[in-house]
Parts: structure tokens; C-alpha cells; sequence
């Protein structure tokens, strides 16, 4: 439980704006895997409105591809009344309550479980709660975790259907093993940053031109981890991994992702062709829910790791991936599981199992977002960075009030209150699907 000051003000959330916005990135193909040749990065954008004094606001989206979006809109707007007329202390006095609630309202439960759209819709939401919750205590989002207690930060976590894995006292040992250590690690991040990885060069759909052009650039800019798409024809991957090493070398890592273009057998095979092009890891390799899947093609490609987490529905399928020993990199998504709360969760067991946390990131918003997960990670949780990287793509960070800072190949810790997600005004309206201006003044795919 977390306690508040009795001269605080109540803070009660008054109404909710829910907004389709979408980017058309299938024009140009940026974002094109094996599985997804022409997305549309698109954001079902929840605002929270407050009867705060200035007005202040909680902002939260979940991220989708394109249609469909809408569908998220609906059952975001179906969960409001599990906020909407609430104080946000409410919330934070007990946020492992706060997000039982969030995903226990019987009806929209049968939706899932804790898995689908209605997941996603949980993840804007409680996001856009921790977003509010940041701002009006004036930190950013990671360190408002940060300052947390080891005991306050573990009753911010949902354990139920975890506890054969991870109960809430081993979390606190965990915890309170790095406490007295974490203003070393704030000193350092301040410093240095969280190194991240770009996926800017590889996406599926650009030019052998484009991709050379865009693996130089990487170097210069100082990555020393790229990725790379695979899952077309094999002969494509082996062709477009060539040439990538050309540019990049080997002293930058190599990852790949099929976006679970492979059955089990076929993952093993492919790689090992691939395996010459020395990879470091094999990302999405098959089926997202395939837990004995990936077990079997971790076991049999090994020492390339493999990699998954961005279609990883909810922590028992994670708990089950470590259990099984299915993967070496858990990939933790902001929104596709129920937004920080059961992120939290899904950190702690990776510290428990030692598995590094190297989040999914692009898309719209996500790489905001999760640099303050991974900040926590190594602040209070894990404690370390080795082999961990924040995967980076540069697209869409223009809308973001707070967007990210990349230096050197490595995340800036982000200053501003909240969980910088909030976009600018113009950006949301000119991006509102179907209305806005980008989608009025040209036909895409999409429409
Ligand atoms: C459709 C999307 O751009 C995916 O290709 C993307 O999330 C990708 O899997 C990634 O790891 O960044
Ligand atoms: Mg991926």
C-alpha cells in the first residue's frame, strides 16, 4: 500500500476522450515484415480528463497496425465506467488492486481472458492512469518507480497465477538485494543512457539501395546492434543478410525476425542456413503462443538465442516461455500486455529466471513508452544491463510532446512528468481516422 500525505488533493478522473489515430507508414513500407507487408502505425489514444486544479491530464494508447484500430476505440470506450467518476488516489493507494479491477469486471473478462483486444484496450487504460499519476506527483514515469519502496513497488503487481513461479516475498528479496546500489545505476543512466538497438534499416519492403544506405547510417550514428526482417523466401533472407553484413560488418550484432512467418521445423532448418550470417538472435521464430514451439527451436539452434514477447499475450504465457526454458530475450511489450502493473510482474520472474529484458519498441509511441520500463529494470530490478538493448526506429517521434532522446546509440533518460506519451494537439487531429487532414487529402490502402 502506498501511503499519501493527508494534505494531498483528491484528483477524480471526470470523463475520457477515446480517438482512432492512424499514420499511413504503408505508403512508404516502413514497419513491412514477412507477416505484415503494409502496416499503418496507428494508436487507439485514450485522455483522461480531471477535475484537477490545472487541468491536468492522463494520456495512454495502445499501439495497432491499422484496421481494427477502431475495434480497440470500442472496447477501450466499453471499460470506461471501471475509471471514469474515480479519484486517481483511489488507484494508487493500492495499484495491484487497481489493475485486478481493471481486468476482472466479469463481463468484459469473458472478452479474454487478460488476452485480444481487450487486453490492449487495458494497457491504454492503465497506462493513462500511470501517465496522470506521474504527472500530478511531477516526475517522469521511471522514476516515480523508481523512488518507489521495494515493498511499494511490489504491491503494485497482480500476482495471481504466478505465484509458481514468483511470490511477492521473493520479488522483495530480489528488490531489496539492489536497493542501497540504485543512485549508482540513476548516476550512470544520467550519463550514459540505456543502449539501444535500430530496426530502421531492415524493414522488409525497402530497397537493397535503401538498406545499405540506411546500415551506413546506423554505424555512424554509433549502434552497435542492428535488425534485420526475415521470413520471405530463404534465398531473399541469405541475400539481404549478406549484404547487410557487408555494410555493418561484425562488430555490430545482427538480430533477426521472422514475425512468426516459420513452423517448428522449418525455424530450425532456415536457421541453419542463416546461422552463417552469425545472428544474435532469431526473433518471433514461429507461433507467439507455441511455448513448447520455441523450446524446441531454442534447444536446437543454439548459441542464437531466441527472441519473443511482442505478440505475448499476457505474464502466464511469459511465466510458461521461462519456465520452459522457450527463450533467452524476453521482449516485454507497453501495451499489448495490461500496461505497467503486469509489466512489472513480467520483470520481476525475468530477474528471478535471469533473462534479459530487450523490450519491443517502434511502432507509434512504444519506444516512449518502454525506455522508462527498462530504466526501472535496471534501476530497481534486475540491476543490470548486460546483453540488454531497447530496440529504437525513428519514425513518428515528431508527434510526441517528450519524445525520445537518442544519443550515441543509447536512450536518454526522459525528464518530463508522466509517461511521455502524450501527442501534440495537431498531431491527433490531423491523424483521426477517417476526419483528419493526412487521411482526407490522399486514399490508401487502408481505406
Ligand atoms: C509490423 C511491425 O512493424 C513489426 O514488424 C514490428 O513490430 C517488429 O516485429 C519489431 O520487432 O519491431
Ligand atoms: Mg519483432
Amino acid at each position: 500500500m502506498r501511503e499519501f500525505s493527508q494534505t494531498k488533493t483528491m484528483t477524480t478522473i471526470t470523463d475520457i476522450k477515446v480517438k482512432d489515430i492512424r499514420f499511413p507508414t504503408s505508403l512508404t513500407l516502413d514497419g513491412s515484415d514477412a507477416t505484415n507487408p503494409d502496416p499503418d502505425y496507428s494508436a487507439a489514444y485514450v485522455i483522461l480528463q480531471t477535475d484537477h486544479p490545472q487541468q491536468i491530464e492522463g494520456h495512454g494508447l495502445t499501439f495497432t497496425i491499422g484496421r481494427g484500430n477502431e475495434v480497440c476505440v470500442a472496447a477501450i470506450k466499453a471499460m470506461s465506467h471501471l475509471v471514469v467518476g474515480k479519484s486517481l488516489e483511489s488507484f494508487t493507494s493500492d495499484m495491484g488492486a487497481f489493475w485486478k479491477m481493471m481486468t476482472s469486471d466479469s463481463q468484459l473478462r469473458w472478452l479474454g481472458p487478460e488476452k485480444g483486444v481487450i487486453h490492449l484496450a487495458t494497457g491504454a487504460l492503465v497506462n493513462a492512469v500511470w501517465d496522470l499519476y506521474a504527472k500530478i506527483e511531477e516526475k517522469p514515469l521511471w522514476r516515480l518507480l523508481a523512488d518507489m519502496t521495494p515493498e511499494e513497488l511490489v504491491s503494485c503487481v497482480d500476482f495471481t497465477y504466478i505465484t509458481d513461479a514468483i511470490t511477492p516475498d521473493e520479488a522483495l528479496d530480489l528488490l531489496k538485494k539492489i536497493e542501497a546500489t540504485k543512485q549508482e545505476r540513476i548516476d550512470h543512466l544520467m550519463v550514459h543512457g540505456y543502449p539501444a538497438y535500430t530496426t530502421s534499416a531492415g524493414w522488409l519492403g525497402y530497397s537493397d539501395e535503401k538498406v545499405r544506405r540506411l546500415c551506413r547510417e546506423a554505424k555512424e550514428e554509433g549502434f552497435k546492434h542492428l535488425k534485420m526482417k526475415v521470413g520471405s523466401s530463404l534465398e531473399d533472407d541469405m541475400r539481404r543478410a549478406a549484404l547487410i553484413r557487408e555494410e555493418i560488418g561484425h562488430d555490430i550484432k545482427l538480430m533477426m525476425d521472422a514475425n512468426q512467418k516459420w513452423d517448428v521445423q522449418e525455424a530450425i532448418d532456415n536457421l541453419a542456413q542463416l546461422k552463417k550470417f552469425d545472428p544474435w538472435w532469431i526473433e518471433e521464430p514461429t507461433s507467439p503462443d507455441d511455448v513448447l514451439g520455441h523450446a524446441r527451436i531454442a534447444k536446437a539452434i543454439a548459441p542464437i538465442k531466441v527472441a519473443t514477447g511482442e505478440h505475448c499475450q499476457n505474464r502466464v504465457i511469459f511465466k510458461q516461455l521461462m519456465q520452459a526454458k522457450s527463450f533467452e530475450i524476453c521482449q516485454i511489450d507497453s501495451c499489448r500486455v495490461g500496461g505497467v502493473n503486469e509489466n512489472l510482474a513480467i520483470m520481476l520472474m525475468a530477474a528471478k529466471f535471469q533473462i534479459p529484458i530487450c523490450p519491443h519498441a517502434g511502432g507509434v509511441g512504444l519506444c516512449e513508452y518502454v525506455q522508462h520500463l527498462s530504466i526501472v529494470d535496471y534501476i530497481s530490478i534486475s540491476g543490470s544491463m548486460e546483453g540488454r538493448v531497447i530496440e529504437y526506429v525513428d519514425h513518428l517521434h515528431e508527434h510526441f510532446l517528450d519524445p525520445v532522446t537518442i544519443k550515441n546509440g543509447a536512450y536518454m533518460p526522459p525528464l518530463m512528468s508522466g509517461y511521455s506519451i502524450q501527442m501534440k494537439k495537431e498531431s491527433l487531429k490531423d491523424h483521426t481516422f477517417p476526419q483528419g487532414k493526412v487521411w482526407s487529402s490522399h486514399q490508401t490502402a487502408t481505406l
